[in-house]
């Protein structure tokens, strides 16, 4: 990771009035004994993933925001906010070519109650389109890579789907970055080239997603996106006592098919083939397809906000040069080596990026650049697996 250091941490940011401790945070925690060991692993961690707003309207409560930002100082200390950090970043990211990783929900979108109405901002589209002008581009979600895209309808990037699953670049490349191979069509008529590691995988997951959805259509609140590689089982709108019954539902299903592995994440289970592949795993196939993969003149940012970020920021953290970003308003524990709070503070960083690549302050002598571009020789992104339609 990059040599920064955490002394920038905002003051601002510091409380310093004490916390009373029947203030702190309370949350329901699942027990053994209730619902089995697995389970109550899955649903505390589910919940701390997705910790409550606080709304301070009356004293108790200004304690516990005030015992919240305490506790988000302290953790600011092991994961320095990013934004205040901005300099020395830059400076370890000049001359370097700089490629940019950003999961989708909760980092480009804010989190919602409805997962088909987790919409992008424009102005958050647009700071985005500046950002694939200037770096190599990817997203990497969990979603379907073409649920994904239809929220950001930005074909000029690259889009990794089911959690890195589904690899697709455009076939004229990104930012000087050309990507050819074997050639598919997305459904706007672009060219385009896509990996599926887990493209055989896709019936199965079909009759888990008509298994799921039967056996749990009668829990109010219960959802089930399917994410083509990958499946969700949506917990967000679902009452609370009603949880351990959802989760019971899952586990039964998921017991019949040992071939298919379950996360957690924002108030989300997720299923996905158990094969060794994960939002990591696709950050290094990119750069390596880029051919970015071994070069000390290369930084990834990898921006993110959920476990499954973490594969992610320990493969970024694993190169010579890399900056782990996690997106949180609340201390979880994580391999990131910075912070930022929410999806605003995210498109900040974008422009302040972009900005910094604009102005011609990331040259050094030995870096070609022309109108501000990287000027790079075609490189190949393999294509392995036959696409399937999209
Ligand atoms: O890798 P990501 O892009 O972060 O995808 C992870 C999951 O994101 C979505 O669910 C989350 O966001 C929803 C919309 O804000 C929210 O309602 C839900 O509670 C969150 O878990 C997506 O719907 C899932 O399929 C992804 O697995």
């Amino acid at each position: 990771t990059l040599p920064l250091s955490s002394s920038s941490v905002p003051s601002s940011r510091i409380c310093t009035r004490p916390i009373p401790i029947n203030a702190l945070p309370k949350m329901r925690s699942y027990n053994k004994s209730e619902n089995g060991g697995h389970m109550a692993k899955w649903l505390n961690a589910m919940k701390a993933q997705s910790p409550p707003r606080s709304h301070p309207s009356s004293d108790e409560s200004f304690d516990l925001f005030d015992a919240k930002a305490a506790e988000y100082a302290a953790w600011t200390e092991n994961h320095p906010p990013i934004l205040g950090m901005f300099e020395k970043l830059m400076k370890a990211a000049k001359g370097k070519q700089v490629a940019v990783f950003l999961d989708y929900d909760g980092t480009l979108s804010p989190i919602v109650e409805d997962p088909d109405k987790a919409y992008m901002a424009p102005d958050m589209r647009a700071t985005v389109h500046d950002v694939a002008t200037y770096f190599p581009t990817a997203i990497i979600s969990g979603r379907g890579r073409q649920k994904v895209f239809e929220f950001v309808q930005l074909p000029e990037l690259f889009y990794a789907g089911s959690h890195g699953m589904d690899i697709m670049g455009p076939a004229d490349g990104c930012n000087g970055f050309k990507a050819t191979g074997t050639r598919s069509k997305d459904k706007e008529g672009n060219d385009i080239v896509v990996f599926q590691p887990a493209s055989e995988y896709l019936p199965l997951i079909n009759k888990v997603c008509k298994i799921l959805e039967e056996n749990t259509k009668d829990i109010e609140g219960a959802k089930i996106e399917h994410n083509l590689f990958c499946a969700s089982v949506h917990f967000r709108r679902v009452k609370e006592e009603n949880w351990v019954q959802l989760a019971e539902r899952v586990a039964n299903v998921m017991k019949n098919y040992p071939t298919l592995s379950l996360t957690h994440g924002r108030k989300v289970l997720e299923i996905r083939p158990a094969i060794k592949w994960d939002k990591g795993k696709a950050v290094n196939f990119l750069l390596e397809s880029l051919g970015m993969a071994n070069s000390n003149d290369v930084l990834p940012v990898y921006i993110g906000d959920d476990r499954t970020d973490e594969d992610a920021f320990k493969m970024v953290n694993g190169m010579k040069h890399g900056c782990s970003i996690l997106v949180s308003t609340a201390p979880k524990s994580t391999s990131a080596a910075y912070s930022i709070r929410d999806p605003s503070e995210v498109k900040q960083f974008l422009h302040q990026l972009v900005h910094w690549k604009k102005s011609g302050m990331n040259r050094t002598h030995s870096a070609s650049s022309r109108n501000g571009q990287m000027t790079t020789p075609t490189r190949i992104l393999k294509n392995i697996c036959s696409p399937i339609s999209l």
